[in-house]
């Protein structure tokens, strides 16, 4: 057993060397890379998206697909901060969903900025102080975040990318039973996304919405009677206790994420454009806006409206579609929208989120 164990880690010692040259050599280029890219962007998500797909088409196991992305996040995380250290703004306090959601993107931020509301993340990368910002635009139970849309409409900011995050709610308090529970503090987008289970569990405590999971956690943590829906990582950073895990109606529930940028991505080879677009508000008005998508064979992912906000009942559409606004048929299903449309904007062309 003993000399079974031994053998093992000397083979681990021996790749480990292997592994450290290997990286190393691996940074070595991505230096020079650094340095042949002038003033341009040194983030390029659609060569990290590439890179990512290629290797877990390669993995055989046993590490799976999620382990597999999650190391070479964090080595390219480590050749990119020799070409630049790159500053994220996302919504704090440390412990949110959106820190997961930058951390996975990013294989880790050495820089983080945590804002307060989205609109600061927003006006964090429109002044030029951050790199990138991290903002979450819809959930899989509770729809779209309206602030963010809004906010789309009238940034010159651009997609740069997705992130989708599985998400696991918690109950997490330092009340030593279910029944001590009168108050829980959560978001609330998080409190409907666990409106059964509340329903079910804790029927007599008081449902107070807070700025985001962490702040319920942080309350929490100091008030007698008080638990807080958050994440495991809320559950560490506050010293609280799990007392129940994964209480989320749906247990697919999963946010999506948008990375913010202001410089455009090129063609990955799969990947998603979002619009905004607006058209006059007659019937079949819609219907007739969105038809040289199918003529031209570009399917659609999402269609979302939004009151416009400078007229009453005037809405705009968020359409995401399949492909980069440099394919071919893509740029010529938008050179016909454009000739129907009463505005068109295209938010951002990028990568796929991988897993
Ligand atoms: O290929 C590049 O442009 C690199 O700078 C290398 C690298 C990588 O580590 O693979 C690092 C940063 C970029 O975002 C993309 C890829």
């Amino acid at each position: 057993m003993d000399d079974a164990l031994k053998q093992h880690r000397d083979q681990i010692d021996a790749i480990d060397e292997q592994l450290l040259k290997l990286v190393n050599a691996r940074a070595q280029h991505a230096r020079d890379i650094g340095s042949l890219k002038g003033e341009g962007p040194i983030y390029r998500p659609e060569r990290e998206a590439q890179v990512l797909r290629r290797l877990l088409a390669l993995n055989q196991g046993p590490l799976s697909a999620e382990a597999v992305t999650a190391i070479f996040r964090g080595v390219m995380s480590n050749c990119r901060a020799l070409e630049k250290q790159l500053s994220v703004a996302f919504l704090g306090p440390a412990g949110t969903y959106s820190e997961e959601a930058a951390n996975k993107q990013f294989g880790g931020v050495s820089a983080p900025v945590l804002c307060n509301t989205i609109d600061d993340v927003f006006r964090m990368v429109e002044s030029g102080k951050v790199d990138y910002g991290v903002v979450p635009v819809e959930n899989s139970t509770e729809g779209a975040v309206g602030r963010t849309l809004d906010l789309l409409m009238s940034t010159q900011l651009r997609i740069c990318g997705e992130v989708t995050l599985p998400i696991h709610h918690n109950l997490l308090t330092n009340t030593a039973t279910r029944e001590q529970v009168t108050t829980v503090y959560a978001h609330a987008q998080s409190l409907a996304q666990c409106h059964a289970w509340l329903n079910q569990h804790l029927p007599n405590a008081q449902r107070q919405a807070v700025s985001s999971n962490a702040e319920g956690a942080r309350l929490a943590a100091s008030e007698a009677g008080a638990a807080a829906i958050a994440s495991r990582r809320a559950a560490e950073l506050f010293t609280l206790n799990v007392l129940a895990e994964s209480i989320e109606d749906d247990p697919k529930n999963t946010t999506r994420f948008l990375v913010l940028a202001t410089h455009d991505v090129a063609p990955s080879g799969q990947d998603k454009t979002s619009l905004l677009l607006a058209t006059r508000n007659i019937p079949g008005a819609i219907v007739d806006l969105l038809a040289p998508l199918a003529l031209h064979g570009v399917s659609m992912s999402k269609l979302e409206s939004r009151p416009s906000r400078n007229g009453l009942w005037e809405y705009v559409f968020f359409v995401d579609v399949e492909g980069h606004c440099q394919d071919a048929a893509l740029a010529s299903a938008l050179q016909e929208i454009g000739q129907r449309a009463s505005l068109v904007k295209v938010l951002g062309s990028y990568p796929l989120a991988v897993a």
